[in-house]
């Protein structure tokens, strides 16, 4: 049982985390920043650090060497390494993280005696002041004819990140002798008095080409973003009409804090301050072109964003059609903003100025290639292909300092790109508010817009579907037809799609005409020729389309009027050029040309589409790629095989029968069940055997959850009976995977068929109160359900007990780090009092206070059979651990209670001695973190003499002075401080 750990047990006790936090953003700048701190405390001698920096090996591997380096050298240097951890992670990181007493080191070497040794014991403090100036610092030692050109060209090979080139120069240095470490020292004092930090007291003169210039790209942004395409054509709304605030979140960490605007760009969240790049990312239709016009409208206008004084805005669809070799000037001014004169200067300002500039790349996921680090561009003069110029902006050897926004589908970013992300924002869609403001603006009409929002809550899958804002759109948009649905409104997203295309073709008949039951037939050519066009764009990641193309396509007049197309917004092409309404709908299109096409490559195209393994060959794109599904090159064509899965579905046989032979439909539908299936199997084969003495788990792979929405689509439950019958796990882990309600409708349809309960694990996922009501379907399944961090409410928690009662398996719930109250505590009472099999309840990090406290001992005092209590981070003070105590004095089940940071003091020690001196179960208490004072702990030491099930009581951070702490340490054993 744990005792205090000492440092090097910390360390190995936590190795997979450490390994994971240094690791998980691809970059080596934390590793490097930690082995600086070792170096200069004098933790690390040369060879150590050599040993671990040898070259060719991953980031992984070279973390690990540390971590076992510093546990063979011993506990100093353990708790060395932990001080240097927890002075380089971010907060973010270190949530989970222990770093025992050892975070307050400082430097333990003596006065340096030489110029190389100095070059150690600040080495850390070099790093930060060389950084901006390596060029400087080499010229002089090249000059002063310490180091060779040579060497000087290699330290400034643009793979290194400006610390790692200070580093090497360090490290070079070094070994030059004792004048060279001189020199570099003296150039070092003499930048620190000269230099002004970056940003601050930034003086710098805007000349009138400059204002001029700014005032011309404000303008032009003003005027682009002025109006949403999808409101193009009613004329209706500005983007000021509409606009609502989407969900912001950081990515890569276990709070959920809203972000505003600024948030995005500004210090919030930064992971890897080398970086300058900060992606935004979220699921088809999230908004993220949305967010991104809205920044760019407030920037335009002043509003937002003072410290940039210049935005350039990029697209990659239309960087895509750029075929020419652009420098980066001309990137800038052909594509955002033409100067009218002064370009020289201007560019100059921009170079000189950096941290003055912003760059928005919007789309990442439909820029043609994938991204790749193979090719360096630095010269901000010289032409280079699209790709090159655009992936170098990425990662920063092109225009270092300007901090470059990107939006990309969160299953496409590259992972080769994170290590030079700045830090990831999450955009995750509406929330059940932001959704009724939505529909409140689209609607002038207050009655109509009370009428959608009845509809809507009385369909919680539509309900779910409408958290992403471009199905909120459409629902708005085709509120008549949705009104006519009654009850039976859509449940799928194909549902939607094929609302919109109804409407479409609706509202652009001739008056007097009415659209009939067979209005696909009607409109077959229209679906087709546009259908064609869009697959065949698809497939070469094309969203643009010129007038030639369309025309050589076969898309008439009357197909463009209908709508679907409409003119492309990027005003600087040359000739009308088209786009997709959306390009959901473009992906819909596709799936409709698939299904109703009748030409036998369809079997190929399908199977390709669906295909799981790494295909030999495939679709266009996919072709000569590495790929693992649909989902990871070309997330348009994931969407695309949902709606060939949900076109398929026989509720919409009757429609498509019009224009298709049934045993056509039935064969290609065969075929998508042959697929999703397989598919599913694939990932089951994945799952490795279980250690002895720990569940079967399986932890969701890349596309577990796009076949499952696959799986919905189709809406058959035989198809779900039997995709899960042979599945045989006790724990499926489906965390950080973009979970919202639309994804927890799929599951539960799916998962409500297995055979076995399972844990069913969906931490840090965006599940909300919506998404809770969409599990139920499969709580009778679930004997364990794992909802840390994911936004929901009391009101979700009411309807999840409900249900739950009823569930015979349900037994654990974890609800760590959501928005729970008192009012969730007495739900959580009746549950405890009515069902008395419950084993778990975790309620940590939420809003629960002593009256929550006393609602849940008024169910814990007639409960038989609850074991595991955790309140970690609440408020229930001394009242509520009093309450809980009075309740729990007679339990005979209770192992595990966590009161951590509760404000409980000696009283609630007290009261809980009583709970210790009872129980025979008890093994471990946490009340690490209150203001228990000596008195408490000394109830707590004599309830212990009466107990012999208890191993551990933690109570680090509470207040006792360290003769206090010593004293009990040797009076108790059992007492963690
Ligand atoms: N914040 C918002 N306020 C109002 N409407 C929005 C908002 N965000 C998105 N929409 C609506 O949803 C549509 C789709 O949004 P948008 O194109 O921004 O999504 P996206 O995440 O960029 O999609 P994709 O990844 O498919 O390109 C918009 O055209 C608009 O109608």
């Amino acid at each position: 049982m744990e005792r205090r750990m000492s440092a090097q047990q910390l360390v190995l006790r936590q190795r997979a985390e450490l390994v994971r936090a240094l690791c998980c953003g691809g970059s080596s700048e934390g590793l490097e920043s930690i082995l600086d701190l070792l170096l200069s405390w004098g933790a690390l001698v040369w060879e150590d650090y050599l040993n671990v920096c040898v070259a060719g090996k991953t980031l992984c591997s070279r973390t690990r060497e540390l971590l076992d380096l510093a546990y063979s050298k011993g506990e100093s240097t353990c708790c060395l390494l932990l001080a240097a951890l927890s002075h380089v992670l971010p907060d973010a990181q270190k949530d989970n993280l222990r770093f025992g007493k050892c975070s307050n080191i400082q430097n333990s070497l003596e006065m340096p005696t030489s110029a190389t040794l100095t070059l150690l014991s600040d080495r850390p403090d070099l790093v930060t002041q060389l950084r901006n100036c390596v060029e400087g610092a080499l010229g002089i030692l090249v000059e002063k004819g310490f180091i060779t050109s040579s060497e000087c060209e290699e330290i400034q090979l643009p793979v290194y990140t400006s610390s790692q080139q200070v580093r090497r120069l360090l490290d070079l240095v070094k070994c030059k002798g004792e004048v060279a470490a001189e020199v570099l020292l003296q150039f070092s004092k003499r930048i620190q008095k000269t230099v002004v930090p970056p940003n601050k007291n930034d003086t710098f003169t805007m000349s009138a080409s400059v204002a001029e210039y700014q005032k011309k790209l404000c303008s032009s942004i003003s005027a682009q973003s002025h109006f949403l395409s999808t409101y193009s054509d009613t004329g209706k709304f500005s983007l000021d009409d509409i606009y609502t605030e989407g969900l912001l979140e950081l990515g890569q960490t276990s709070t959920q804090k809203s972000l505003n605007l600024e948030d995005v760009v500004g210090p919030v969240g930064t992971l890897n301050m080398e970086a300058d790049t900060v992606l935004v990312s979220g699921e088809a239709g999230s908004g993220k072109s949305t967010f991104l016009q809205r920044l760019h409208l407030l920037w335009a206008r002043k509003t937002v964003l003072h410290n940039y004084l210049l935005l350039f805005p990029f697209s990659c669809r239309k960087l895509n059609t750029e075929q020419q070799d652009l420098s980066l000037k001309e990137l800038l001014f052909l594509h955002c903003c033409w100067p009218d004169r002064d370009q020289d200067q201007l560019f100059q300002f921009i170079l000189d100025h950096p941290h003055l500039v912003l760059f928005t790349f919007d789309g990442l996921d439909e820029f043609k290639q994938t991204f790749s680090d193979d090719q360096r561009h630095c010269c901000p003069t010289q032409p280079a292909p699209m790709p090159v110029l655009f992936f170098n902006l990425m990662q920063g050897s092109l225009m270092k300092g300007v901090r470059k926004l990107v939006t990309s589908r969160t299953e496409a970013v590259p992972p080769i790109l994170r290590q030079y992300l700045r830090k990831e924002v999450l955009l995750k869609g509406f929330s059940p508010d932001g959704i009724d403001c939505f529909v409140r603006k689209h609607h002038s009409d207050p009655g109509v817009a009370s009428h959608v929002l009845e509809s809507l809550w009385s369909n919680t899958a539509l309900l779910g579907l409408c958290h992403i804002p471009v199905f909120c759109w459409i629902v708005s948009k085709c509120y008549k037809e949705l009104l006519g649905f009654g009850n039976s409104g859509p449940q799928t997203i194909t549902d939607v799609y094929l609302m919109v295309l109804q409407h479409f073709f609706h509202h652009r008949i001739s008056k007097g005409n009415r659209l009939g039951k067979g209005w696909v037939q009607q409109h077959f050519d229209t679906i087709m020729r546009l259908g064609k066009l869009a697959l065949q764009a698809l497939e070469n990641s094309h969203y643009i389309f010129s007038e030639t193309e369309v025309q050589n396509g076969g898309v008439t007049e009357e197909d463009i009027s209908k709508g679907f197309l409409i003119q492309s917004k990027n005003i600087s092409f040359d000739g009308i050029h088209y786009e997709f309404l959306h390009v959901t709908m473009q992906s819909f299109f596709a799936a409709l040309f698939i299904i109703l096409d009748s030409n036998s490559n369809n079997h190929h195209t399908i199977k390709r589409l669906f295909q799981t393994p790494r295909p030999e060959g495939c679709l266009g794109i996919l072709q000569a790629k590495k790929y693992d599904g649909p989902s990871t090159e070309n997330p348009n064509l994931q969407i695309t095989s949902t709606f060939v899965s949900g076109l398929l579905s026989k509720r919409h046989q009757s429609l498509l029968l019009q224009c298709h032979p049934i045993q056509t439909l039935n064969k290609k539908r065969k075929q998508v069940v042959k697929c999703v299936s397989r598919g599913m199997q694939n990932h089951f084969k994945s799952i490795p055997r279980p250690v002895k003495g720990e569940k079967k788990s399986m932890h969701a792979m890349p596309g577990f959850v796009w076949l499952i929405k696959c799986i919905y689509e189709m809406q058959d439950s035989e198809v779900a009976k039997n995709v899960v019958a042979t599945l045989e796990v006790e724990h499926l882990k489906l965390t950080y995977c973009n979970i919202g309600p639309l994804e927890c409708t799929a599951l539960a349809f799916v998962l409500q068929h297995l055979q076995s309960p399972v844990g069913l694990q969906l931490d840090s996922n965006s599940v909300g109160d919506v998404g809770v009501e969409q599990l139920l379907p499969c709580l009778h399944v679930c004997h364990s359900l794992y909802l840390r961090n994911n936004n929901i409410s009391d009101e979700g928690i009411a309807k999840l007990v409900e249900k739950g009662i009823q569930c015979q398996t349900f037994k654990k719930i974890a609800l760590f780090n959501n928005k729970l109250t008192d009012v969730c505590t007495q739900h959580f009472a009746y549950l405890l009092k009515t069902k008395q099999n419950f084993l778990s309840l975790r309620l940590g990090n939420n809003n629960i206070t002593a009256a929550g406290a006393e609602q849940l001992a008024e169910g814990l005092r007639c409960c038989q059979s609850l074991q595991f209590l955790g309140l970690w981070g609440n408020n229930i003070g001394d009242k509520g651990a009093e309450a809980l105590s009075h309740a729990l004095e007679d339990s005979r089940t209770l192992v595990w209670l966590s009161l951590v940071e509760n404000g409980v003091g000696s009283a609630g020690a007290q009261a809980l001695a009583r709970v210790i001196r009872n129980s025979t179960t008890l093994d471990e208490l946490w009340l690490s973190k209150n203001c228990i004072t000596r008195d408490g702990v000394e109830y707590l030491v004599q309830a212990l003499e009466k107990n012999s099930s208890v191993t551990s009581i933690w109570l680090r951070g509470n207040n006792l002075s360290p003769e206090e702490v010593e004293e009990f340490s040797l009076r108790e054993s059992r007492l963690t401080f």
